[in-house]
Protein backbone atom coordinates (compact mmCIF):
# COMPACT_ATOMS: atom_id res chain seq x y z
CA UNK A 1 0.00 0.00 0.00
CA UNK A 2 1.49 3.49 -1.13
CA UNK A 3 0.83 6.23 0.64
CA UNK A 4 -0.93 9.07 -0.63
CA UNK A 5 1.08 12.83 -1.39
CA UNK A 6 -1.30 14.85 0.29
CA UNK A 7 0.44 17.93 -0.95
CA UNK A 8 -0.43 17.05 -4.45
CA UNK A 9 -3.54 15.42 -3.59
CA UNK A 10 -4.69 19.06 -1.98
CA UNK A 11 -3.77 20.93 -5.03
CA UNK A 12 -5.80 18.24 -7.26
CA UNK A 13 -9.00 19.21 -5.02
CA UNK A 14 -8.57 22.68 -4.66
CA UNK A 15 -7.95 22.71 -8.52
CA UNK A 16 -11.38 22.31 -9.62
CA UNK A 17 -13.08 22.80 -6.36
CA UNK A 18 -16.21 24.74 -5.75
CA UNK A 19 -17.92 26.23 -3.05
CA UNK A 20 -21.80 26.25 -3.00
CA UNK A 21 -24.47 28.16 -0.58
CA UNK A 22 -27.53 26.90 -1.15
CA UNK A 23 -30.81 27.58 0.29
CA UNK A 24 -32.91 24.93 1.53
CA UNK A 25 -37.10 25.42 0.67
CA UNK A 26 -38.25 23.81 4.30
CA UNK A 27 -35.79 24.89 7.66
CA UNK A 28 -33.90 21.56 8.91
CA UNK A 29 -31.43 20.98 11.84
CA UNK A 30 -32.09 24.32 12.71
CA UNK A 31 -30.55 25.18 9.13
CA UNK A 32 -32.07 27.41 6.12
CA UNK A 33 -28.99 27.36 4.12
CA UNK A 34 -26.20 24.67 2.89
CA UNK A 35 -22.74 25.01 2.22
CA UNK A 36 -20.55 22.33 0.55
CA UNK A 37 -17.13 21.85 -1.25
CA UNK A 38 -17.45 20.21 -4.73
CA UNK A 39 -15.22 18.89 -7.05
CA UNK A 40 -14.30 16.77 -9.75
CA UNK A 41 -11.48 13.92 -9.86
CA UNK A 42 -10.96 11.29 -12.86
CA UNK A 43 -14.33 9.20 -11.29
CA UNK A 44 -16.09 12.17 -11.75
CA UNK A 45 -17.63 14.87 -9.53
CA UNK A 46 -17.39 14.31 -5.73
CA UNK A 47 -18.72 16.24 -2.36
CA UNK A 48 -17.06 17.17 0.79
CA UNK A 49 -19.79 18.43 3.19
CA UNK A 50 -19.32 18.03 6.93
CA UNK A 51 -21.68 20.38 8.71
CA UNK A 52 -19.40 23.83 9.67
CA UNK A 53 -19.54 23.14 13.51
CA UNK A 54 -17.57 19.94 12.59
CA UNK A 55 -13.43 20.38 13.60
CA UNK A 56 -11.25 18.59 11.52
CA UNK A 57 -10.81 15.25 13.52
CA UNK A 58 -14.07 14.34 12.25
CA UNK A 59 -14.86 16.56 9.59
CA UNK A 60 -11.20 14.53 7.79
CA UNK A 61 -13.32 11.17 7.75
CA UNK A 62 -15.65 13.03 5.15
CA UNK A 63 -12.61 14.43 3.28
CA UNK A 64 -10.97 10.61 2.74
CA UNK A 65 -14.73 9.52 1.40
CA UNK A 66 -14.76 12.79 -1.28
CA UNK A 67 -11.20 11.56 -1.95
CA UNK A 68 -12.23 7.96 -2.17
CA UNK A 69 -15.35 8.95 -4.61
CA UNK A 70 -13.09 11.17 -6.91
CA UNK A 71 -10.37 8.97 -7.50
CA UNK A 72 -11.27 5.28 -6.29
CA UNK A 73 -12.81 2.63 -8.20
CA UNK A 74 -16.26 1.72 -7.67
CA UNK A 75 -17.77 -1.74 -6.62
CA UNK A 76 -20.10 -3.83 -8.81
CA UNK A 77 -24.00 -1.38 -8.83
CA UNK A 78 -26.90 -4.63 -7.77
CA UNK A 79 -29.40 -2.35 -9.07
CA UNK A 80 -30.20 1.32 -10.78
CA UNK A 81 -32.11 3.20 -8.50
CA UNK A 82 -32.98 2.28 -4.99
CA UNK A 83 -35.85 3.48 -2.82
CA UNK A 84 -36.24 6.43 -0.17
CA UNK A 85 -37.84 7.40 2.45
CA UNK A 86 -39.68 11.28 2.84
CA UNK A 87 -37.66 12.97 5.26
CA UNK A 88 -39.82 15.17 7.47
CA UNK A 89 -38.04 18.09 9.75
CA UNK A 90 -39.75 18.93 13.01
CA UNK A 91 -42.21 21.19 11.12
CA UNK A 92 -45.73 21.79 12.80
CA UNK A 93 -48.58 19.52 11.88
CA UNK A 94 -50.34 21.49 9.52
CA UNK A 95 -47.31 21.46 7.27
CA UNK A 96 -46.83 18.03 7.11
CA UNK A 97 -48.89 17.42 3.80
CA UNK A 98 -46.91 20.44 2.10
CA UNK A 99 -43.70 18.55 2.78
CA UNK A 100 -44.97 14.88 2.17
CA UNK A 101 -45.74 16.77 -1.60
CA UNK A 102 -42.10 16.87 -2.20
CA UNK A 103 -41.49 13.17 -2.16
CA UNK A 104 -43.60 11.90 -4.65
CA UNK A 105 -43.86 7.84 -4.36
CA UNK A 106 -42.54 7.11 -1.19
CA UNK A 107 -44.65 5.28 1.31
CA UNK A 108 -41.96 5.64 4.36
CA UNK A 109 -41.80 9.04 5.70
CA UNK A 110 -38.87 9.47 8.64
CA UNK A 111 -39.88 12.14 11.08
CA UNK A 112 -37.90 14.41 13.21
CA UNK A 113 -38.62 14.26 17.40
CA UNK A 114 -37.09 15.16 19.96
CA UNK A 115 -35.81 18.30 19.04
CA UNK A 116 -34.78 21.27 20.76
CA UNK A 117 -37.82 23.71 22.01
CA UNK A 118 -40.78 21.02 21.10
CA UNK A 119 -43.17 18.96 23.22
CA UNK A 120 -43.80 15.64 23.03
CA UNK A 121 -47.30 16.65 22.11
CA UNK A 122 -46.27 17.92 18.88
CA UNK A 123 -44.06 14.82 17.92
CA UNK A 124 -46.87 13.04 18.36
CA UNK A 125 -49.19 15.13 16.14
CA UNK A 126 -46.76 15.24 13.41
CA UNK A 127 -46.40 11.41 13.52
CA UNK A 128 -50.72 11.41 13.59
CA UNK A 129 -50.30 13.50 10.63
CA UNK A 130 -47.94 11.48 8.42
CA UNK A 131 -50.20 8.72 8.77
CA UNK A 132 -53.06 10.07 8.15
CA UNK A 133 -51.49 11.32 5.09
CA UNK A 134 -49.12 8.23 3.79
CA UNK A 135 -52.58 5.52 5.29
CA UNK A 136 -52.21 2.48 6.55
CA UNK A 137 -49.80 0.79 4.80
CA UNK A 138 -47.22 3.50 4.83
CA UNK A 139 -44.34 3.13 7.04
CA UNK A 140 -43.43 5.61 9.63
CA UNK A 141 -39.90 6.04 11.24
CA UNK A 142 -38.80 8.51 13.63
CA UNK A 143 -35.82 10.03 14.34
CA UNK A 144 -35.10 11.85 17.88
CA UNK A 145 -31.18 12.39 17.51
CA UNK A 146 -30.11 11.38 20.70
CA UNK A 147 -33.02 13.93 21.95
CA UNK A 148 -34.65 11.44 24.83
CA UNK A 149 -33.29 10.19 27.90
CA UNK A 150 -34.11 6.73 28.28
CA UNK A 151 -37.41 6.99 29.93
CA UNK A 152 -38.49 10.16 28.10
CA UNK A 153 -37.71 7.83 24.86
CA UNK A 154 -39.81 4.70 26.85
CA UNK A 155 -42.76 7.37 27.14
CA UNK A 156 -41.89 8.78 23.69
CA UNK A 157 -42.33 5.43 22.07
CA UNK A 158 -45.47 4.55 23.72
CA UNK A 159 -47.13 7.58 23.14
CA UNK A 160 -46.19 7.00 19.36
CA UNK A 161 -46.53 3.13 18.95
CA UNK A 162 -50.48 3.79 17.95
CA UNK A 163 -49.09 5.21 14.83
CA UNK A 164 -47.48 2.22 14.28
CA UNK A 165 -43.76 2.56 13.81
CA UNK A 166 -41.28 0.52 12.07
CA UNK A 167 -38.39 1.73 13.81
CA UNK A 168 -36.82 4.62 16.23
CA UNK A 169 -33.61 6.24 14.73
CA UNK A 170 -31.14 7.07 17.96
CA UNK A 171 -33.90 7.53 20.12
CA UNK A 172 -30.58 8.32 23.05
CA UNK A 173 -27.37 9.48 22.59
CA UNK A 174 -25.25 6.49 24.20
CA UNK A 175 -24.42 2.70 23.68
CA UNK A 176 -25.80 2.03 26.92
CA UNK A 177 -28.87 3.90 27.00
CA UNK A 178 -30.02 2.30 23.46
CA UNK A 179 -29.13 -0.84 25.34
CA UNK A 180 -31.35 -0.11 28.26
CA UNK A 181 -34.26 0.93 26.26
CA UNK A 182 -34.03 -1.72 24.24
CA UNK A 183 -34.45 -4.15 27.42
CA UNK A 184 -37.53 -1.81 28.18
CA UNK A 185 -39.28 -1.64 25.23
CA UNK A 186 -38.87 -5.50 24.43
CA UNK A 187 -43.05 -5.67 24.97
CA UNK A 188 -43.83 -2.74 22.51
CA UNK A 189 -42.14 -4.20 18.99
CA UNK A 190 -40.26 -1.25 18.33
CA UNK A 191 -37.00 -1.52 16.34
CA UNK A 192 -33.83 0.90 17.20
CA UNK A 193 -31.82 2.20 14.49
CA UNK A 194 -28.07 3.49 15.59
CA UNK A 195 -27.14 6.09 13.69
CA UNK A 196 -24.88 9.41 15.64
CA UNK A 197 -23.81 6.10 17.66
CA UNK A 198 -21.98 4.49 14.30
CA UNK A 199 -21.30 7.85 12.26
CA UNK A 200 -19.89 9.72 15.31
CA UNK A 201 -18.30 6.56 16.99
CA UNK A 202 -14.80 6.07 17.43
CA UNK A 203 -15.49 2.35 16.67
CA UNK A 204 -18.63 2.32 14.39
CA UNK A 205 -19.60 -1.46 15.07
CA UNK A 206 -19.14 -0.79 19.19
CA UNK A 207 -23.23 -0.34 18.93
CA UNK A 208 -23.36 -3.32 16.95
CA UNK A 209 -21.46 -5.35 19.50
CA UNK A 210 -22.84 -4.47 22.17
CA UNK A 211 -26.35 -5.64 21.01
CA UNK A 212 -28.16 -2.16 21.31
CA UNK A 213 -29.50 -1.82 17.77
CA UNK A 214 -31.86 -3.91 15.71
CA UNK A 215 -30.56 -2.01 12.60
CA UNK A 216 -28.09 0.50 11.60
CA UNK A 217 -28.06 3.91 9.85
CA UNK A 218 -25.08 4.01 7.58
CA UNK A 219 -23.89 7.50 5.47
CA UNK A 220 -21.03 7.20 3.39
CA UNK A 221 -19.08 10.77 3.56
CA UNK A 222 -19.41 10.43 7.54
CA UNK A 223 -17.91 6.59 7.61
CA UNK A 224 -14.86 7.06 5.16
CA UNK A 225 -16.45 6.32 1.91
CA UNK A 226 -18.57 3.76 0.16
CA UNK A 227 -15.43 1.34 0.54
CA UNK A 228 -15.39 1.70 4.66
CA UNK A 229 -18.96 2.02 4.85
CA UNK A 230 -18.96 -1.35 2.79
CA UNK A 231 -16.68 -2.86 5.22
CA UNK A 232 -18.65 -1.33 8.40
CA UNK A 233 -22.08 -3.39 6.70
CA UNK A 234 -20.57 -6.89 5.88
CA UNK A 235 -18.72 -7.15 9.89
CA UNK A 236 -22.11 -5.72 11.33
CA UNK A 237 -24.40 -8.78 10.29
CA UNK A 238 -26.97 -6.26 10.90
CA UNK A 239 -29.78 -5.12 8.85
CA UNK A 240 -28.74 -1.08 7.55
CA UNK A 241 -30.25 1.90 6.20
CA UNK A 242 -28.36 4.00 3.65
CA UNK A 243 -28.47 7.57 4.88
CA UNK A 244 -27.06 11.17 4.38
CA UNK A 245 -26.47 14.05 5.41
CA UNK A 246 -28.82 16.63 3.24
CA UNK A 247 -25.87 16.62 1.19
CA UNK A 248 -26.21 17.88 -2.73
CA UNK A 249 -26.75 15.58 -5.57
CA UNK A 250 -23.31 14.81 -5.88
CA UNK A 251 -23.28 13.81 -1.99
CA UNK A 252 -26.04 12.12 -2.67
CA UNK A 253 -25.00 10.06 -5.45
CA UNK A 254 -22.19 8.71 -3.11
CA UNK A 255 -24.96 7.47 -0.72
CA UNK A 256 -26.95 5.94 -3.52
CA UNK A 257 -24.32 4.20 -5.05
CA UNK A 258 -23.23 2.50 -1.83
CA UNK A 259 -26.83 1.30 -1.49
CA UNK A 260 -27.17 -0.07 -4.97
CA UNK A 261 -24.15 -2.21 -4.19
CA UNK A 262 -25.36 -3.85 -1.06
CA UNK A 263 -26.38 -7.26 -1.50
CA UNK A 264 -29.39 -7.13 1.19
CA UNK A 265 -31.01 -3.17 0.96
CA UNK A 266 -34.39 -4.12 2.11
CA UNK A 267 -35.02 -0.59 4.22
CA UNK A 268 -35.97 2.61 2.03
CA UNK A 269 -32.65 4.61 2.29
CA UNK A 270 -32.84 8.12 3.72
CA UNK A 271 -31.28 10.08 0.27
CA UNK A 272 -34.37 12.05 -1.33
CA UNK A 273 -33.30 14.59 0.82
CA UNK A 274 -32.18 16.60 -2.46
CA UNK A 275 -36.25 17.40 -2.03
CA UNK A 276 -35.47 19.63 0.88
CA UNK A 277 -33.06 21.98 -1.14
CA UNK A 278 -34.56 24.90 -3.04
CA UNK A 279 -31.80 24.84 -5.36
CA UNK A 280 -28.88 21.87 -6.25
CA UNK A 281 -25.35 21.76 -8.27
CA UNK A 282 -27.06 20.00 -11.62
CA UNK A 283 -30.01 20.23 -13.54
CA UNK A 284 -31.48 16.70 -12.58
CA UNK A 285 -31.19 16.61 -9.05
CA UNK A 286 -31.60 13.07 -7.75
CA UNK A 287 -34.87 13.80 -6.16
CA UNK A 288 -37.56 11.52 -5.59
CA UNK A 289 -39.41 10.26 -8.54
CA UNK A 290 -42.04 6.87 -8.05
CA UNK A 291 -40.51 6.55 -4.02
CA UNK A 292 -36.78 5.79 -5.71
CA UNK A 293 -33.42 7.92 -6.87
CA UNK A 294 -31.27 6.91 -9.32
CA UNK A 295 -27.72 5.32 -8.57
CA UNK A 296 -26.26 7.43 -11.05
CA UNK A 297 -22.93 9.86 -10.91
CA UNK A 298 -23.95 13.56 -11.27
CA UNK A 299 -22.89 15.86 -14.22
CA UNK A 300 -22.49 19.22 -12.56
CA UNK A 301 -23.58 22.35 -14.32
CA UNK A 302 -21.04 25.37 -13.79
CA UNK A 303 -23.64 28.19 -13.76
CA UNK A 304 -25.47 26.63 -11.11
CA UNK A 305 -22.08 26.63 -9.42
CA UNK A 306 -21.67 30.34 -10.07
CA UNK A 307 -25.17 31.25 -9.32
CA UNK A 308 -25.23 29.64 -6.13
CA UNK A 309 -21.40 30.67 -5.41
CA UNK A 310 -20.54 31.00 -1.64
CA UNK A 311 -18.95 34.42 -0.58
CA UNK A 312 -15.26 34.89 -1.07
CA UNK A 313 -14.66 34.42 2.70
CA UNK A 314 -16.25 30.68 3.02
CA UNK A 315 -14.78 30.06 0.36
CA UNK A 316 -11.17 30.60 1.90
CA UNK A 317 -12.58 28.68 4.99
CA UNK A 318 -13.63 25.77 3.21
CA UNK A 319 -10.27 25.69 1.48
CA UNK A 320 -8.56 25.92 4.81
CA UNK A 321 -10.21 23.49 6.01
CA UNK A 322 -9.70 20.82 3.27
CA UNK A 323 -5.99 21.81 4.03
CA UNK A 324 -6.56 20.85 7.89
CA UNK A 325 -8.29 17.65 6.98
CA UNK A 326 -5.37 16.77 4.37
CA UNK A 327 -3.13 17.11 7.91
CA UNK A 328 -5.17 15.02 10.13
CA UNK A 329 -5.42 12.50 7.34
CA UNK A 330 -1.68 12.46 6.09
CA UNK A 331 -0.95 12.20 10.17
CA UNK A 332 0.78 8.70 10.40
CA UNK A 333 -1.09 5.99 12.47
CA UNK A 334 -4.55 8.21 12.24
CA UNK A 335 -7.32 5.95 11.62
CA UNK A 336 -8.59 8.48 8.80
CA UNK A 337 -5.06 7.79 6.93
CA UNK A 338 -5.71 4.08 6.76
CA UNK A 339 -9.14 4.28 5.26
CA UNK A 340 -7.81 6.61 2.81
CA UNK A 341 -4.83 4.76 2.15
CA UNK A 342 -6.87 2.55 0.23
CA UNK A 343 -7.47 4.82 -3.11
CA UNK A 344 -3.87 4.43 -3.77
CA UNK A 345 -4.31 0.30 -2.96
O1 LIG B 1 -32.36 9.99 6.79
C1 LIG B 1 -32.94 10.89 6.16
O2 LIG B 1 -34.12 10.77 5.79
C2 LIG B 1 -32.22 12.15 5.79
C3 LIG B 1 -30.95 12.45 6.51
C4 LIG B 1 -31.09 12.95 7.91
O3 LIG B 1 -32.10 12.75 8.54
C5 LIG B 1 -30.02 13.73 8.49
C6 LIG B 1 -29.52 14.78 7.73
C7 LIG B 1 -28.52 15.59 8.21
C8 LIG B 1 -28.01 15.36 9.47
C9 LIG B 1 -28.49 14.31 10.25
C10 LIG B 1 -29.48 13.48 9.75
C11 LIG B 1 -29.91 12.31 10.61
O4 LIG B 1 -30.29 11.26 10.11
O5 LIG B 1 -29.80 12.38 11.82
MG1 LIG C 1 -30.40 10.26 12.16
Amino acid sequence: MQPLDFGLRAEDILATAHVVDLPLNTRFRGLDRREALVFEGPRGWSEFSPFVEYLPAEASTWLAAAIDFAYAPEPTLLRTEVAVNATVPAVPAAEVPRVLARFPGCTTAKVKVAERGGTLAQDVERVAAVRAALGPGGLIRVDANGGWSVTEAEIALEALAPYGLEYAEQPCATVPELAELRTRIAGLGARIAADESVRKAEDPLAVARAGAADLLVIKAQPLGGIARARDIVAAAGLPVVVSSALDTSVGLSMGARLAASLPDLSFACGLGTAALLAADVTDAPLVPENGVIHAERIDVNPDLLTRFVAAPERRDWWFDRVRACLHVLAEPGSSASNMTNRVTS
